[in-house]
């Protein structure tokens, strides 16, 4: 028998991994049981995910962050060991408790009533998995071995969030805002497509960080180029592609004119105090390409190449 052949174009499918997914969990109610250091951060991730939280667990168990959270109101608190009722109505229960015995029956409890369970000494016990995340704004990047090695998730993910280009969270929420302000311009159906196209050319063109300068104004001007499919150059473009864009170039031209005159007087200024670039801008790394900086505060246009 011949092997089969991968598909030139579409994608293999390499098996054993996991569905990651952002599961929306807003209101719903999740049972934590265990009030030790794994169930700490349990109730961090099901909060930060606006989830209804009730944690079980014995007082005399509790560390100090979840003792907080509970006379804080963050959750709810019932002290004393599981019990069977407490599943009621529940939409996801995470087992974190140094009693292995309990946890299995917790999980067949579980699997009765179909809740999803994470059991957090027992991997095979487990419907999904928790990973190392990052947290930026409205970015969420979690990284997952898939229970080789929870630790090595953890260093991936520093490394990870290290090499992040520096106002990736602005960046996004200024996208989400123009995305927003489209849907409003464009509402139809039939204009999905269209829509698309022209969110992907704005991403491509505009660079992060004058995704997350955009204000309003500025949005309100790209937008007009959205019923002719046409995005214009962002400002570190039009230096050098003025003559191909008539007057829409003029107008970044103008904008992109004030940045410089701007980081020009702060440069003086910052010379005569004994400021760095790297002070103003707060980034340090090596670019790849020459990329600009601009400074929200001082409104400085700062090219660090
Ligand atoms: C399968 C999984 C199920 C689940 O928990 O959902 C699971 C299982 C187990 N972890 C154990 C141990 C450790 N877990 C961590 C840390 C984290 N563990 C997390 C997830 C996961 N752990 C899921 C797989 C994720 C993946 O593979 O990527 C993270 C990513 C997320 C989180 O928990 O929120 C979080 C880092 C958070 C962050 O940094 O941001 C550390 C390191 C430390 O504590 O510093 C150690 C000690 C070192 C070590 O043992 O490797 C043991 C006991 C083993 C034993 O008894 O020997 C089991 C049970 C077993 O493996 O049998
Ligand atoms: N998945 C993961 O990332 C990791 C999992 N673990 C495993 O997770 C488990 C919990 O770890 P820690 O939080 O460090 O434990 P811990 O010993 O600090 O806390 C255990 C908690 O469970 C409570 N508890 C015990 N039996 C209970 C019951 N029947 N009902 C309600 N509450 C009960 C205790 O009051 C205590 O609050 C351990 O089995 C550990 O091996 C440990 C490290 C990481």
């Amino acid at each position: 028998m011949t092997e089969p052949q991968p598909h030139e174009e579409f994608p293999p499918i390499r098996k054993g991994g996991s569905l990651i997914l952002a599961w929306q969990i807003r209101n719903k109610k999740v049972l934590i049981v265990g009030g030790g250091n794994v169930a700490a951060g349990r109730i961090v991730n099901v909060l930060e995910a606006d989830a209804k939280v009730t944690v079980i667990s014995p007082r005399s168990g509790l560390i100090p962050e979840v003792a907080y959270r509970v006379e804080e109101g963050q959750v709810e608190y019932v002290d004393r060991t599981f019990i069977e009722d407490d599943l009621e109505g529940v939409d996801m229960c995470l087992t974190a408790i140094d009693d292995p015995e309990a946890s299995r029956e917790i999980y067949k409890l579980c699997k009765a009533r179909r809740i999803p369970v994470n059991v957090a000494d027992v991997p095979p016990e487990c419907d999904f998995y928790f990973g190392s995340q990052h947290r930026d704004g409205a970015l969420q990047i979690m990284v997952s071995t898939n229970g080789n090695g929870p630790k090595l998730a953890n260093l991936i993910r520093r490394r990870i969030a290290e090499a992040l280009p520096a106002r990736t969270a602005e960046a996004i929420d200024k996208v989400g805002q123009l995305r927003r302000k489209l849907r409003r311009r464009a509402p139809n159906i039939e204009e999905g497509p269209k829509r698309m196209r022209w969110m992907i050319k704005v991403c491509d063109e505009w660079s992060f960080d004058e995704l997350a300068e955009l204000d309003e104004e500025t949005m309100e001007k790209i937008l007009d180029g959205y019923a002719s499919e046409t995005v214009p150059s962002s400002p570190s473009r039009t230096f050098f592609k003025c003559g191909a864009l008539g007057r829409d170039a003029v107008w970044y031209t103008a904008v992109t004119a004030s940045f410089v005159a701007g980081a020009l007087s702060s440069f003086m200024w910052a010379r005569r105090r004994g400021y760095s670039t790297n002070e103003w801008t707060g980034f340090d790394g090596v670019l790849t390409r020459p990329h600009c900086y601009l400074n929200g505060e001082t409104n400085v246009y700062v090219c660090s190449d």
